[in-house]
């Protein structure tokens, strides 16, 4: 390690002791946090299974940048070559319509064995699995409803997709060793207002409860499910809204999945965490940057996201919490996309984990409100970048932008010749 990052590192690990923080211990602790990357950043949403459809369920992906992987081993290739950049030991999450398999299968007709080349990536790499149903892109879902379809042959197509997802999430956990989680999302509602919003929020709840009679160990496979307040072509209406979710996850033990994105513009998923895990057992995040809409910008060091590690850092949320990441943009390098948003996830949880927290909840409680604005903004500009640097340094992973000059390398060799 250069002699430079570890003098700036002991310098900050001395600062940070001042205000009793151990900065040896919070490193250990970050390395244990896993992020999940969601491989649909690498291909634009595309999937290899029906690879010519249009991408549907009212959400979009815009940008041409050259060199999206084409193939499963693309796929896996530049995931590697992500990964490489980052550190710590992290998942990928699949969704259904990235089964590696030369057989032309129908969703509903999915099995473990259609996954069994990412399985065995995974197990060489030392990753973790989530998974998707995919409930969108389709000729069953062109109309906008999947699970809460009024025509039952419909809605019994998707709910046996479903079922076949939990299946193959199951073999994961149980080849890998560790859960997978499963989180569902279906684009369900309409683009005006509806007549009746009761009716397709009772099918939804009933498509669910069947999808889930199937109990499967969750030291395998654990449920989530993810609402949204509106999509194009649900601007009026959406199915699975927000309460719906929240009412269906506590009655039923399920991890609720807060996406950044899915939210009134001036709402924040930061401020909901600790309410949903007061009484909820665990959530799922979808880590994600909406600008304006729910745009899937690539995740930055904004407010909102450092808002969110200090919820999970300060309310010791972190063992009740899966970290995954949705975000997709077509007009940057893919690997980049996945490498700046995870390093900024998970830049922003050590950022959140260098604070004084419990001197900062004790003036919070005293009343001293000056201090306490005073301490956390004087935080703000303490030597976190030092603790970074040394950290990536330890994991062998780039230092700063040097990661950059290899996806650029990257790009040349391999990207630009696809
Ligand atoms: C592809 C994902 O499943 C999708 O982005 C979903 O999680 C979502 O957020 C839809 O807006
Ligand atoms: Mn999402």
């Amino acid at each position: 390690m250069e002699q430079s990052i570890l003098n700036s590192y002991n310098e900050a690990k001395r600062l940070y002791a001042l205000h009793g923080i151990d900065v040896e211990q919070v490193l250990e602790q970050l390395a244990e946090i896993k992020i999940s990357l969601h491989c649909w950043q690498g291909d634009d949403v595309k999937g290899f299974l029906n690879k010519d459809k249009e991408l549907g369920g009212g959400i979009a992906v815009t940008g041409s940048y050259p060199g999206r992987a084409g193939t499963p081993e693309e796929l896996r290739r530049d995931l590697e070559q992500a990964l490489a950049l980052i550190p710590g030991r992290h998942k990928v999450n699949l969704h259904a319509i990235y089964a590696d398999t030369e057989e032309e299968v129908e969703l509903d007709k999915l099995e473990p064995k259609h996954f069994e080349n990412w399985v065995h990536w995974a197990k060489e790499q030392g990753l973790g699995l989530d998974f998707n149903p995919t409930c969108f892109s389709h000729e069953k879902a062109k109309d906008g409803f999947t699970l809460s379809h009024p025509d039952k042959e419909i809605r019994d197509f998707w709910i046996k997709h479903c079922q076949a997802s939990r299946r193959i999430a199951e073999s994961f956990g149980q080849a890998l060793g560790q859960p997978c989680v499963t989180n569902f999302w279906v684009p369900d509602g309409y683009k005006d207002t509806p007549v009746d919003r009761l009716s397709p929020r009772v099918r939804l709840k009933e498509s669910l409860d069947e999808i889930f009679s199937e109990k499967i160990d969750e030291s395998y496979n654990i449920d989530a499910v993810e609402s949204k307040l509106f999509g194009i072509g649900s601007e009026s209406y959406v199915v699975g809204s927000h309460e719906f979710y929240m009412g269906y996850a506590l009655s039923m033990g399920k991890a609720v999945c807060f996406d950044a994105g899915h939210f009134h513009p001036t709402e924040v998923i930061s401020n909901k965490l600790s309410s949903w895990l007061m009484f909820g057992d665990r959530l799922l995040l979808h880590v994600s940057r909406p600008v304006r809409w729910d745009s899937d910008h690539v995740v930055t060091m904004d407010d909102e996201l450092l808002e969110i590690a200090r919820e999970l850092v300060r309310g010791q949320l972190l063992d009740r919490t899966h970290i995954g990441l949705d975000f997709f943009d077509g007009s940057i390098n893919h690997i980049a996309a996945w490498v700046i948003g995870t390093r900024n996830t998970i830049k922003a949880l050590l950022r959140a984990m260098l604070e004084p927290v419990e001197t900062l909840k004790q003036i919070e409680l005293s009343g001293d409100y000056t201090s306490r604005l005073a301490l956390v903004e004087e935080f703000k500009s303490y030597p976190f970048g030092a603790v970074w640097d040394y950290y990536c340094a330890k994991q062998g992973v780039p230092v700063r932008e040097g990661w950059l000059s290899e996806v650029k390398k990257y790009e040349q060799e391999v990207l630009l010749k696809r």
